[in-house]
């Protein structure tokens, strides 16, 4: 298979530590894993190989590509996340081991999962609409599982919680190559509040020219 050079060189997934019900999300997960890797792109996500995180690090493992794991102590013996693949980084607590995957990471995708998974694309989503980063955010919609959480975003907008242009933060997409696809086309909104904020943790997120900001 011809590969398929990628303007991110390292992409953080948010997935179930469960595998769900439907076949379609662990193809999903594996599915994704190989865009990963015709692409050339690294992966950084959670650790562990339970649920969807172990699918797709194993396909990414498998292609290889390399697989960085970041995974809070408390969480390592075995019995709880499984054998984890690739390179493991262990931090203190679960705030570290957001900041770090985010700092690693030139895009996030989630694909299906429960409330970590939506702690973590929320987290993200947030510090893109505060100008902490600039990188893409994605969500991968395998069989409209997160079409409730999208019409429920847009009742936000009507209402006027969330702004059109951090709608706009959001690229959803069914399926893995449609959506890195989108992912490599997008361009940030300048927003002239948020580009004035001097965060600290900024520092953290500049990049080498050529790679997302
Ligand atoms: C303690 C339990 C499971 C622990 N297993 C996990 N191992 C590694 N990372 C995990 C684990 N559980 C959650 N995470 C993080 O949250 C995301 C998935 O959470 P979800 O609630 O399953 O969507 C994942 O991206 C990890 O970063 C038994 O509960």
């Amino acid at each position: 298979m011809e590969e398929t050079k990628s303007r991110f060189k390292r992409i953080c997934v948010f997935c179930g530590s469960s595998s769900g019900k439907k076949s379609s999300y662990q193809e999903a997960a594996i599915e994704l894993g190989k865009e990963l890797v015709e692409r050339r792109i690294d992966l950084v996500y959670g650790g562990g190989s339970v649920g969807l995180m172990g699918l797709v690090s194993q396909a990414v493992h498998d292609g290889g590509r390399h697989v960085l794991g970041i995974i809070p102590r408390t969480l390592m013996p075995r019995e709880i996340t499984g054998e984890t693949v690739g390179e493991v980084r262990a931090v203190s607590d679960m705030h570290q081991r957001k900041a770090e995957m985010a700092r690693q990471a030139d895009a996030f995708i989630a694909l299906p999962g429960g409330y970590g998974t939506l702690e973590e694309l929320l987290e993200v989503i947030t510090w893109a609409q505060l100008g902490i980063h600039r990188k893409p955010v994605g969500l991968l919609n395998v069989d409209g599982y997160y079409n409730s959480l999208l019409s429920f975003v847009d009742k936000a907008v009507d209402e006027g919680f969330i702004s059109p242009a951090a709608r706009r933060i959001i690229i959803s997409a069914p399926a893995a190559q449609q959506l890195v696809r989108q992912l490599e086309e997008y361009v940030p909104e300048y927003d002239e509040i948020t580009s004035k904020l001097l965060w600290e943790e900024r520092l953290n997120y500049v990049q080498e020219p050529g790679v997302a900001t």
